[in-house]
């Protein structure tokens, strides 16, 4: 891998993701905002909406210090849209054999997202070590990462989908975790009302009991 930035830095730099969907590209900075009040600093922005790419550029510009990726990454398309918009590092929710490919031969990081061994192997055999867990809690959660990481130590999880603080010390208590991605400090209702204060308050209370559990 020739990257830019590696995927270690990236998961050392916050051991919490906000998972973030963006619907009105007014919103992007301000919500951005919110989190970084609240102590995050890596963001994931999914390419889910039509608002996305600008999304991402827009916050880059406001935030020069936040660390920015682009989730739900499918294909090389997309991954190259990403970095043009100014996405930092990508992520995937699963890891073709065309994105796996793609973005070894560019700088900007994939963390590709894998369910099975079989997805792990396919990852590592192309030196992937820093993957995502997806959707973790649908997957078996906790204890199915630990026993599918178990034959391969090597290798470091960012667990996401349906993580909660009703059970991310779980996913923490992992040594194969080194972070863990989810949406709940981005509650619908919040993103409505343009309610960032609410999202502050979630983002401290997360990133307090995030730092508490990995003490
Ligand atoms: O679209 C992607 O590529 C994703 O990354 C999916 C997200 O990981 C989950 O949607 C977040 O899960 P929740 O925290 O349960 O909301």
């Amino acid at each position: 891998m020739n990257w830019n930035l590696s995927p270690a830095a990236i998961f050392a730099a916050s051991p919490l993701v906000p998972v973030m969907v963006i619907d009105d590209l007014n919103q992007a900075v301000p919500m951005t905002k919110a989190l970084a009040a609240g102590g995050i600093t890596v963001y994931e922005v999914t390419l889910r909406t039509p608002a996305a790419l600008q999304a991402i550029k827009a916050i880059r510009e406001a935030l020069p210090d936040a660390l920015v990726g682009a989730g739900t990454v499918l294909n090389p398309q997309q991954y190259d849209a990403a970095v043009e918009a100014g996405a930092q590092f990508v992520i995937s929710p699963g890891c073709t054999s065309e994105l796996l490919v793609h973005a070894r031969q560019n700088a900007v990081p994939l963390i590709p997202g894998v369910a099975t061994p079989s997805d792990i192997m396919a990852a590592y055999s192309l030196g992937y070590d820093h993957l995502k867990f997806f959707p973790a809690e649908a997957n078996g959660g906790a204890p199915a990462l630990k026993a599918i990481s178990a034959p391969l130590p090597q290798i470091r999880f960012c667990p996401t989908g349906g993580i909660s603080p009703k059970n991310v010390h779980d996913y923490l208590a992992l040594s194969c975790v080194g972070t863990v991605g989810g949406s709940w400090m981005l509650p619908a209702d919040a993103l409505k009302q343009g309610d960032w204060q609410r999202v502050t308050q979630l983002s401290k209370e997360a990133v307090e009991l995030v730092k508490s559990l990995r003490r």
